[in-house]
């Protein structure tokens, strides 16, 4: 059962207390030890693309309706890593590091096979109050270009942790000049009071692209129809039209089909849990930029791996004092943090036109814009990558 292990009972009660305070910033959760992870949320953004061969397909595929197909099916294949792939490796959630101001993550995947191309990620905290990561995915041969970012407004309510995501992911496919606006879901902790937290997705997401096709996700937990964890049912139709061209349905964490629309022939059947995982390539820590996650956190990680809560709390503070030293000095100098490769606009064509489709979206670019990646300030940090300028070899050790 899933019962608070004996010797963790101790560390419980104050995270019971933590929780019973509850003011919605999840980084303020004094999670118990055994609950604490040496990853950073910035390393989270690895999720969009685990699977680079399926990342790319649309960017292969002529007709406009089978490559938003192949885009819903992409997104469905990330779920699992995004939301159950820390309770698969390491038996339950976990809290992640509560990464710093300009906390960078770097890695790429890379293609033995030729066919694929090499994929590049760029994961940056650009606000750490309140905590919001952004990213963008790259793959040059295939012209695919994933940005987004998010952030969570968390509340605590009946034993749970409710998450609504805040930011929205873009999918652009260079050669059709087509975009894809995807919403993200949001998602509620359960299995707290057993100690085993696992997530679970709420409602639905829509995705939207510039071809006007609509794919709407429902997602569902626990005793629904099927009465199956994680389950979910995903339809894709033309905007403005009744007719569903392709129903796909299954659990997120476990595998789906895909079938026609009206015939409800079976297409294809997705298998999350056969399907192989691509590793990420990160540079070794030594020719790290000490911005990037597992060089600023390698004394944290090292101690959170050996339960030596001591040295965590005093490495961590050490990060946090510096950082509080950062923001002191720019506040005093009238200037603020420079993101490295996102810019925070008030306007984006392309969410403008796409968000309108689906009001949630539209509603956070108006108030306080959205984060999109600076193809301007990550062409100068590979020119000074490339020229040895004085930043490091930033964009991911290219010779490795
Ligand atoms: C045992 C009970 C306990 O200690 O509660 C602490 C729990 C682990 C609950 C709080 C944390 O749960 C983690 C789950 C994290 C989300 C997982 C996946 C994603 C998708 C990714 O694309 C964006 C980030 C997001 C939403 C993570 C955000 C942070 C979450 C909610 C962690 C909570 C601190």
């Amino acid at each position: 059962d899933g019962a608070v292990p004996a010797a963790a009972k101790g560390s419980w009660a104050p995270f019971l207390k933590s929780i019973a305070s509850f003011n919605g910033d999840l980084a303020s959760l004094t999670a118990p030890p055994f609950i604490l992870s040496s990853t950073s949320l910035t390393e989270y953004s690895g999720y969009w693309a685990e699977h680079p061969e399926i990342f790319v397909a649309p960017a292969q595929e002529k007709d406009p309706q089978k490559r938003a197909l192949l885009v819903l099916k992409w997104f469905l294949t990330t779920l699992k890593q995004q939301y159950s792939s820390r309770n698969e490796k390491l038996g339950s959630e976990k809290k992640p590091l509560n990464p710093f101001l300009g906390e960078l993550f770097l890695g790429k995947w890379k293609d033995p096979t030729g066919k694929i191309g090499e994929t590049q990620l760029i994961s940056e905290q650009v606000s750490h109050h309140p905590p919001v990561t952004a990213y963008a995915i790259l793959n040059e041969k295939h012209g695919v270009k994933l940005e987004g970012y998010n952030g969570q407004k968390a509340s605590f309510s009946r034993g749970t942790i409710s998450v609504r995501q805040v930011g929205h992911a873009k999918y652009h496919l260079k050669e059709f000049d087509e975009d894809y606006l995807i919403t993200l879901p949001s998602l509620h902790i359960e299995g707290i009071v057993y100690g085993a937290p696992y997530v679970e997705l709420n409602k639905s997401s829509t995705i939207i692209s510039s071809t006007g096709y609509v794919a709407q996700i429902d997602y569902s937990g626990k005793g629904w129809i099927t009465g199956k964890k994680n389950t979910f049912c995903a339809t894709l139709k033309k905007e403005g039209s009744k007719d569903i061209l392709y129903t796909i349905d299954g659990q997120w964490s476990d595998g789906f089909v895909i079938k026609e629309g009206k015939t409800k022939k079976e297409l294809e059947t997705y298998n999350a849990k056969t399907t192989e995982i691509t590793p990420l390539y990160i540079a070794p820590i030594e020719e790290q930029d000490p911005l990037e996650s597992r060089r600023a956190w390698a004394k944290v990680q090292e101690s959170i791996n050996t339960g030596d809560l001591e040295t965590t709390g005093t490495e961590k503070s050490k990060i946090e004092n510096e950082q509080r030293e950062l923001r002191k000095k720019e506040k005093e100098e009238g200037r603020e943090w420079e993101r490295r490769y996102f810019t925070r606009v008030m306007d984006d064509p392309v969410f403008t036109r796409l968000a309108e489709s689906c009001e949630i979206v539209a509603e956070e670019g108006k108030t306080d814009g959205i984060w999109v990646f600076d193809e301007k300030k990550f062409a100068q940090v590979v020119e000074k990558a490339r020229t040895g300028g004085e930043a490091k070899a930033e964009v991911v050790n290219t010779a490795a």
